[in-house]
């Protein structure tokens, strides 16, 4: 028997009583680990999508952020956010570099405040040692475990240790790992089996097509959303800036595409230009108005109104 599943696009959320005589008196912000952020959603740990200044700049707007792990001087990053009293939150992966990464926290005496495990598929041995590792080097660091899409290796994953797991796998908008090795879970399957498995939190990551995606992702149980093509086309973005005919495009690459990794071994990620759209600002009070009205419509005045919203298929 093959099962059906079900991504962003194939559900509505049902509307409630507005109980709020303004969107704006809808609170958006997430607790989230030890600290309270502005919003539920925060750009994904990717080269073409965030460098230290998108992180500072997020950080200082209030909004969750991830540094992401591709040749990154890890000593330096989280001295340079603490020192200014900004939140240390960075990404490991779970090769030989990384343990010497920890080590050199280690030595240098820091300590992360969140720390993303960063592997396509993490139930996997590998991760299971990092993230047994990580726990004891550092125990009062917040600790993001990814990536799983079942309700059995999310519950793995919590045992592991994880405070945190990271759901969706190739749901990415520069992902070919579905049309390489043939696997993938539509998200909106994904997050409500990974959430209602585990009582720690879970991030969405992964197939952010448009606002009203977020929402979906939150009433089905997420806590936080990962989003890469949704934040790649800004001034603030990672990416290069690139004309082609007179138009203006910005760079936006996989973790796992041959621009990332130098070479072409296994290659699961590609490249593509995303239309320019300037300063992310209008981006970010964008995302705010549009989930203070889900949060309106789900009739209530802070995001956990969206726990309790009926979701319906549409037939196409
Ligand atoms: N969310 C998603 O759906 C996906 C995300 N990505 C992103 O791409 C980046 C690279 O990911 P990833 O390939 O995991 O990391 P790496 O290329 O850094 O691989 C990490 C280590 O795990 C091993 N490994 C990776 N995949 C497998 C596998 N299928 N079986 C056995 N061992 C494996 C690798 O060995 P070896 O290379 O020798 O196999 C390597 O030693 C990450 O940032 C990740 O988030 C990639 C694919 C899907
Ligand atoms: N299969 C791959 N997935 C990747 C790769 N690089 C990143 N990712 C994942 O995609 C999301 C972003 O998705 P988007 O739809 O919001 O653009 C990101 O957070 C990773 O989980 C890759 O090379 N291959």
């Amino acid at each position: 028997m093959i099962k059906t599943e079900l991504n962003y696009g194939d559900v509505y959320l049902v509307p409630k009583k507005t109980i709020v005589d303004s969107r704006k008196d809808c609170d958006t912000s997430v607790a989230f680990g030890p600290h309270r952020f502005a919003m539920p959603v925060y750009p994904s740990n990717m080269k073409s999508v965030v460098n230290e200044e998108t992180c500072e700049l997020f950080a200082r707007q209030g909004w969750f952020y991830t540094m992401h792990r591709f040749n990154v001087d890890v000593v330096a990053f989280v001295r340079r956010m603490q020192s200014q009293g900004l939140i240390a939150s960075i990404s490991m992966g779970v090769n030989e570099d990384s343990y010497q990464q920890v080590a050199d926290l280690k030595a240098a005496g820091l300590t992360p405040e969140y720390i993303t495990l960063d592997i396509a598929n993490a139930w996997c041995v590998k991760a299971e040692r990092m993230i047994t590792h990580l726990k004891e080097a550092f125990p009062q660091s917040f600790l993001i475990g990814g990536n799983v899409a079942t309700a059995e290796a999310a519950r793995d994953l919590e045992a592991w240790g994880c405070d945190a797991i990271k759901a969706g796998i190739a749901g990415g908008r520069v992902c070919i790992t579905k049309n390489k090795t043939g696997f993938h879970r539509p998200m909106i399957s994904t997050v409500s089996d990974c959430a209602a498995a585990v009582q720690i939190p879970v991030i969405a990551d992964g197939g952010i097509v448009e606002h009203g995606d977020i929402a979906k992702a939150l009433v089905c149980g997420a806590t936080m959303v990962m989003a890469g093509s949704m934040f790649a086309g800004f001034d603030e973005s990672a990416g290069d800036l690139v004309e082609i005919g007179g138009k203006l495009y910005k760079e936006y690459f996989g973790s796992a595409s041959q621009f990332n990794k130098g070479a072409y071994v296994n290659v699961e990620g590609k490249k593509i230009l995303v239309e320019y759209k300037g300063a992310i600002g209008k981006l970010l009070a964008e995302l705010t108005e549009d989930l203070q009205s889900s949060v309106s419509y789900a009739g209530g005045r802070d995001l956990s109104a969206l726990r309790g919203v009926e979701m319906i298929t549409v037939p196409r």
